[in-house]
């Protein structure tokens, strides 16, 4: 694995290992899965710093931290200190004593429900207590994500205008509005927007922000605390519910039947609706009919990557608003080379005035280029079939060899076919070579599990998931 982070210096890294991580995960992962699984860890490193504990809420977390992000997190500790750190993962203390039952961290004390929804089983957001304390508003906006820091351009230009008229006439037209495009496009900032703006012209609106996630763990601590009460008066009575990422509902029917009738009684009040996804509605795997209908019966936007114009002009703007100047040439510079998306070009920014100011040296070209020499020689580097074996071996905890080995159990077959299926995606290589690389296979064992992961990559969020964070470590 590739980490693009200089050693911290050994005299105070025991002090600086765990944030000075942080700051690359922040980089590394979607906003979302670092604010949910690694921002709320706390660290002890060891004197000698040879070990580093990180203190999770609960069982469930404890596991689902170790399987997605614990190699990640080793690898970027080795990289930062120079040597390896061993990676211990903890129950903090607090909620040791207790037995959690639900994903969302709660405990219960009442016999356990007859069925619980299958969400119980979902990966929730961190607990949080908003629904049982009915007095308490929070709408959980970001004042920093508005229209006059978003910069438009033609891969936003209908999504912004069409949220500019929700925040100013919510209830009117456009409603729902369903916005849906890639990761670090913008989504989320939108989102915000719309509920920030609202805000100025009506202090006493009723707004909400929620990923997803949220509503799943909302929806299971209701049905475990019988308080679906409490939880339809706080959800019918908003005036304008942003709901992020509802791709996250599919397959979760208690969840869905609760987000149905919340956006019935809402609709049906004239409050307004805003939704984002990964998808178009008619994209949405594993969820219901009724509701895809009804997501897509307002008016349904796309949010497309920015193109090099906006591309600079969001450097230019981002730089200004930290207080530095970004010369266009400079600009242009970076925004040829990061094309993906802005949380990208927000890292490469994040990382030349960090260059800039560490060493008092005015932005240039030169600079930007040393400052991300890591990322612009990544994008340069191939990957190679037998770096996605190791990557893909070391994830799934199977040797390398069986990657090449004719053992069929699902625990390696599985790997392995995730494996030929990174390597059609992120290589040049034919299906034969592909084969060839992995034991002598013939091109149609390779194709077989090319179609069926893309397939169920399609279906099953935790693959994907898995993909995505695969797909972030080979490339870097
Ligand atoms: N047009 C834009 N102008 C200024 N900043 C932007 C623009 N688009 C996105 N950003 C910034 O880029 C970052 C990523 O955006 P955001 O979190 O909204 O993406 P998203 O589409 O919701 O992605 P994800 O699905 O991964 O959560 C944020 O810091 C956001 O403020």
């Amino acid at each position: 694995m590739h980490i693009e982070v200089s050693a911290v210096p050994a005299a105070d890294t025991g002090a600086a290992l765990w944030p000075a991580c942080l700051d690359v995960l922040a980089q590394q992962l979607p906003q979302q899965q670092f604010n949910t699984w690694i921002k709320p860890l706390s660290a002890r490193v060891a004197a000698d710093q040879s070990k580093l504990t990180l203190y999770v809420g609960n069982r469930f977390k404890l596991d689902w931290i170790r399987a997605q992000y614990g190699t990640r997190i080793a690898a970027i500790l080795e990289s930062l200190h120079g040597q390896p750190v061993h990676v211990e993962l903890a129950l903090a203390p607090r909620v040791a004593l207790v037995k959690p039952t639900f994903s969302d961290g709660s405990s219960v004390r009442d016999p356990a429900p007859m069925a619980p929804p299958a969400e119980a089983a979902a990966p929730a957001q961190p607990a949080d207590d908003d629904q049982s304390s009915p007095g308490a508003f929070r709408n959980r906006l970001n004042s920093a994500l508005t229209f006059d820091t978003l910069v438009e351009g033609s891969a936003n230009r209908m999504a912004r205008a069409a949220a500019l008229h929700v925040a100013g006439a919510p209830g009117q037209l456009y409603n729902p509005l369903f916005i849906y495009g890639g990761v670090g496009l913008g989504k989320t900032h939108l989102m915000h927007a719309v509920g920030n703006k609202l805000l100025v012209a009506r202090a006493d609106a009723k707004v909400l922000y929620i990923h997803a996630e949220q509503f799943v763990s909302d929806v299971v601590k209701a049905y475990q605390r019988k308080t679906f009460d409490q939880f339809k008066d706080r959800y019918h009575s908003l005036d304008l519910l942003l709901i992020d990422d509802v791709q996250f509902f599919a397959n979760k029917e208690r969840t869905q039947e609760e987000f149905f009738n919340a956006f019935e009684a809402l609709l049906a009040k004239k409050s307004h609706i805003v939704m984002t996804s990964d998808t178009y509605p008619k994209g949405l795997a594993d969820i219901h009919e009724r509701l895809v209908s009804r997501f897509d019966s307002g008016l349904t936007v796309a949010l497309e990557p920015p193109e090099l114009e906006m591309r600079v002009a969001i450097l230019v703007s981002k730089a200004a608003a930290e207080g530095a100047e970004m010369p266009e040439e400079v600009a242009f510079f970076v925004a040829k080379n990061v094309r993906s998306n802005v949380r990208e070009l927000e890292g490469a920014l994040r990382k030349i005035l960090a260059y800039s100011r560490f060493n008092q040296k005015e932005i240039s070209i030169a600079l930007a280029k040393e400052a991300l020499r890591d990322l612009l020689s990544i994008q340069n580097r191939q990957i190679s079939v037998e770096n996605i074996q190791k990557t893909v071996a070391d994830y799934y905890k199977i040797k390398v060899s069986d990657m090449y080995s004719k053992k069929r159990p699902a625990s390696i077959a599985r790997p392995r076919q995730i494996a030929m299926y990174l390597a059609k995606e992120l290589t040049q290589k034919s299906l034969p070579e592909i084969g060839e690389l992995f034991g002598g296979r013939d091109h149609t064992t390779v194709l077989h599990a090319v179609r069926k992961i893309a397939g169920e990559r399609q279906q099953l969020t935790e693959l994907n998931q898995q993909l995505h964070v695969l797909e972030q470590t080979l490339k870097g």
